[in-house]
């Protein structure tokens, strides 16, 4: 039995952001109030044992879903692996995270979607959810066997990485799909458009002298994958938005009721294209970080719902391929371990976001979204909880991340505002920012 006494608790799913008691028992949400006294307590809990922890200066939220992560198992574990990435994971309060099917093999089989899940249930930190490819071997060309898929535990189906060409076979995706009731995750990106582009097309790409991307190369899919869904009916959620101009396109789909949604990685909300140098390639990403006119309208984009979601998309590299020259580098962040102190530190604290709007897109929108377990603590639901103390300092080196990646901006900065305790299912799996 635990007892969390006095805490801010921000939970958008009961619309609480106000200071409250809460008990937890066998894993569960036992109870929440603002008035829970000392025989109440006792009454509830009939003589157990309680541990007491005094929240007084910090905040309890649901543990947060990231439906945007890049673990590379199996195949390429020299970046990430399950157990390493679902580390970082609860270092950085998510308590779920949809695994991203480009791995090597691609996850395009019952099987392989199975083995993931394993190997994170094995891992035994956060929960673990594959994502499926849409296309056999990613090729953007035949579609899979979707609903065994669903069997093996898929909670979505993407060829993040790439984006799928052929319009029709986008069309016929969102149709099958409908079969599953999943979503369809799409990387907006027209090869041509794109093409051996380094960075998004603007003022700072030709300053630099750096081949750009413009920001059509994402826009024209958005706009493509909008026409496709309202005409089949299918379910899609858009990966890693980055323009203004897709946010409006979004904004008027969702007004003719189009079934979609949308996420924004940290990176899009806190950067642009004029932070970008030669010698640091840590901030080349995919899309490209865009104009600060274009940062501006995704966090209005937010605010006001049309893009639903707060998603990192944590892409970890080697530092030797990250040592590159930048036009060699792969395209990536790795962000796990940072993105939620970020986005305190950068939005919460200069007021450009609400913390009530952060934990709602970064945990109960994806649980809607995706049919998940969380983002809630309702009385009766697991227990996926963060203590996050706002004071917290820590310098982001090597020596203190878990993740196998050190692909991260702020590596040598000091970050505030970070988890000190996190529960999986009422199991404290991180302690003063150290796993246990
Ligand atoms: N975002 C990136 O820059 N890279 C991702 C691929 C992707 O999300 O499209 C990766 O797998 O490394
Ligand atoms: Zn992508
Ligand atoms: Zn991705």
């Amino acid at each position: 039995m635990l007892w969390l006494k006095d805490v801010w608790v921000v939970d958008p799913s009961q619309k609480l952001a106000s200071a409250q008691s809460v008990l937890v028992k066998e894993g569960k949400i036992l109870a929440i109030s603002s008035s829970l006294t000392d025989e109440e307590v006792q009454f509830k809990v009939q003589g157990e044992a309680i541990e007491t922890i005094d929240g007084q200066g910090k905040l309890l939220f649901p543990g947060l879903i990231d439906v945007h992560t890049h673990l590379r198992e199996p195949g390429q574990e020299d970046k990430e692996d399950i157990l390493s990435g679902s580390r970082a994971a609860v270092r950085g309060g998510f308590t779920t995270i949809l695994a991203m099917a480009n791995t090597q093999p691609v996850i395009d089989k019952r099987a392989l979607a199975e083995f993931v899940r394993l190997q994170g249930e094995r891992a035994g930190y956060a929960h673990v959810l594959p994502i499926g490819t849409v296309t056999k071997g990613m090729q953007g060309e035949e579609l899979v066997e979707m609903a065994d898929m669903k069997e093996g535990g898929v909670v979505a189906f993407s060829d993040d990485g790439k984006n799928i060409q052929n319009a029709e076979v986008m069309r016929l995706a969102l149709e099958y799909v409908k079969l599953t009731g999943l979503p369809i995750i799409s990387h907006c990106e027209d090869n041509y458009l794109a093409g051996d582009g380094l960075m998004r097309r603007g003022r700072a790409s030709g300053r630099m002298g750096l081949k750009g991307i413009p920001a059509s190369a994402e826009s024209v899919i958005v706009a493509r994958d909008l026409i496709l869904t309202e005409e089949t009916g299918g379910k899609l959620h858009l990966a890693h938005i980055s323009t203004a101009e897709s946010v409006e396109l979004i904004r008027r789909a969702k007004a003719r009721g189009v079934n979609v949604t949308a996420e924004v990685n940290p990176h899009h909300l806190i950067f642009c294209d004029e932070d970008i140098h030669l010698t640091d390639t840590a901030l080349k990403v995919n899309p490209p970080l865009a104009s600060q006119e274009d940062r501006a309208a995704l966090i209005e984009g937010l605010q006001d719902g049309t893009i639903d979601m707060i998603a990192t998309d944590h892409a970890p590299h080697t530092q030797a391929e990250k040592a590159r020259p930048f036009a060699e580098a792969p395209f990536g962040i790795a962000s796990l371990e940072t993105a939620l102190s970020a986005v305190y530190q950068y939005l919460v604290l200069t007021g450009k976001l609400s913390w009530e709007r952060v934990i709602e897109a970064w945990s109960y929108s994806p649980a809607e979204r995706f049919g998940l377990k969380g983002g809630t603590l309702k009385p009766g639901t697991p227990a996926d909880m963060v203590l996050f103390d706002p004071g917290y300092k820590e310098v982001i080196e090597p020596s203190n991340l878990v993740s196998k990646a050190r692909n991260t901006p702020f590596l040598g900065k000091t970050l505030q505002g970070f988890p000190v305790m996190v529960w999986v299912e009422g199991r404290l799996v991180q302690r003063n920012r150290m796993l246990l």
